[in-house]
């Protein structure tokens, strides 16, 4: 706007100021560091049950279970009639994952996925925002005339989670809704294998257009399992995904022998290695392994006792940082592993999200290193284009120190970050 006519105060009417800069929770792919998930949007409604009330369902116990809408109500009847329902939590494996990496990096990320246009108090959608940090960016998402999906779930009196799984409108993301800017100044995409279960329906599209998208722009994959039979009905199709996209899979040990027919955890990441960059394993009460790649003349020796397993002196190098294994000119594999923090929490009473808060720890990791990279190119920590800032043994103590968060406090998604105290893991975990 001009100036109108002269006045005697110099700074009265500011034309030549710029306007200032207001900040916005909406994404600025040139200007911010996020990462993006897309996720069927899912709203955890949790409620403790006996194994008999699986039984009566022919719900398989542990596993996410695909229920028609008919048998939801009448699950959804009867829990409500026993009032055994504790909680709304919002949910979605990836939609867990993204609002952990948010707390924890007290940053950005950017959900694709399917939102209920009109959300009324104490909708499925109500109850998801309510619970989603203000960091997760939602303006990208498409509106739908449904409700999202619900997953219902029941938790055992042994602390483990099952889920009725009723997808309402959350397979309807479609191709439209992935926008290639957003994905292509990501510091990382992350999502799962559920999209596969609905071949027919847009959201594998949409999917594999971010796929494509991560690809075109250099954009690390994240992709996670999911559940077992999930992975066994659709082995080959995740397979051929995996080996064209994927730079990091994470799953637990079930899903692992899934894939490869392999029990032992540490074989199986090994034989995974052979089509993707990292693997994050979460193996329950056995703890979790980080395995990927190196460069030979970049290894870095522990000074943990060495473990043997399946490998001999399997984490001897996992003082090393993560690599693509296209970036090595002699990439060698990198193998760690962790005991649960403090031997885990003394009473669990709900495993779910344990998995996810784990991946969101790699996440931030390696968006931490995006971020330093853009801000000091030159630092000798970019030496060699690295995928993570810490070292495998690092990143999974963090990885292991989140799950413990997770299953203490007894919620699918932290509601809070790690304590301050705690920027320095390696002190705090020794000290205790
Ligand atoms: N019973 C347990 N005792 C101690 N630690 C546990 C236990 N269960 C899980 N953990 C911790 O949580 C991490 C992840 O757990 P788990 O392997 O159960 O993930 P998951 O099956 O992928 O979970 P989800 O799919 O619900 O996110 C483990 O690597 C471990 O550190
Ligand atoms: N996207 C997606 N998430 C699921 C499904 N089944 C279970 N989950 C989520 O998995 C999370 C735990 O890892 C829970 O919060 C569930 O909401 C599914 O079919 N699709």
């Amino acid at each position: 706007m001009k100036f109108p006519g002269r006045r005697k105060l110099k700074h009265y009417f500011p034309v030549s100021q710029p306007k200032p800069i207001l900040p916005t929770s909406e994404v600025q792919p040139d200007k911010d560091t996020y990462i993006v998930g897309l996720d069927e949007t899912i709203v955890d409604v949790v409620a403790n049950v006996s194994d008999a009330f699986l039984d009566k369902f022919s719900i398989k116990k542990g596993l996410s279970n695909l229920v028609d809408a008919d048998t939801a109500v009448e699950i959804f009847a009867e829990l409500t009639a026993e009032q055994c329902i504790s909680d709304h939590f919002a949910g979605g494996t990836i939609g867990n994952t993204i609002h952990n990496y948010s707390v924890l990096a007290d940053d950005k990320s950017v959900l694709f996925g399917v939102m209920s246009a009109n959300i009324g108090l104490g909708s499925p959608a109500y109850h998801y925002i309510c619970h989603t940090s203000s960091k997760v960016d939602m303006n990208h998402l498409q509106g739908v005339t449904g409700d999202i999906g619900r997953g219902i779930t029941l938790i055992t009196p042994d602390g483990e989670r099952t889920f009725a799984i009723a997808p309402g409108d959350m397979d309807e993301l479609n191709t439209d809704h992935i926008p290639e800017s957003i994905v292509a100044g990501a510091a990382a995409l992350v999502t799962c294998a559920y999209p596969l279960r609905h071949q027919a329906k847009p959201i594998k599209q949409a999917m594999i257009m971010a796929l494509k998208h991560s690809r075109q722009h250099n954009v690390p994959v994240a992709l996670t399992l999911g559940t077992t039979h999930l992975v066994e009905e659709h082995r080959d199709e995740l397979l051929e995904l995996i080996k064209e996209y994927v730079t990091v899979l994470a799953m637990n040990e079930s899903e692992a022998e899934a894939l490869t027919g392999l029990s032992d955890p540490l074989a199986a990441a090994n034989r995974i290695l052979d089509h993707v960059d990292l693997v994050l394993l979460t193996a329950g009460a056995e703890g979790m392994y980080l395995c990927g790649h190196t460069e030979e003349a970049l290894k870095r020796e522990t000074t943990n006792p060495i473990k043997s397993g399946h490998l001999a002196d399997f984490n001897r190098w996992e003082f090393s940082r993560p690599m693509a294994k296209s970036a090595c000119q002699h990439p060698i594999k990198v193998f760690s592993h962790i005991d649960p923090y403090l031997g885990g929490p003394e009473k669990i009473r709900n495993t779910n999200g344990a998995g996810d808060g784990a991946l969101s720890a790699l996440l931030h990791d390696i968006s931490a290193n995006h971020f330093h990279k853009e801000a000091q190119p030159n630092s000798t920590k970019h030496l060699a284009p690295f995928l993570a800032y810490s070292s495998f043994a690092q990143i999974c103590k963090y990885a292991n120190r989140v799950s413990y968060e997770i299953l203490v406090q007894n919620a699918s998604r932290l509601s809070r970050g790690l304590p301050e105290r705690e920027d320095s893991l390696e002190e705090a975990y020794w000290e205790q």
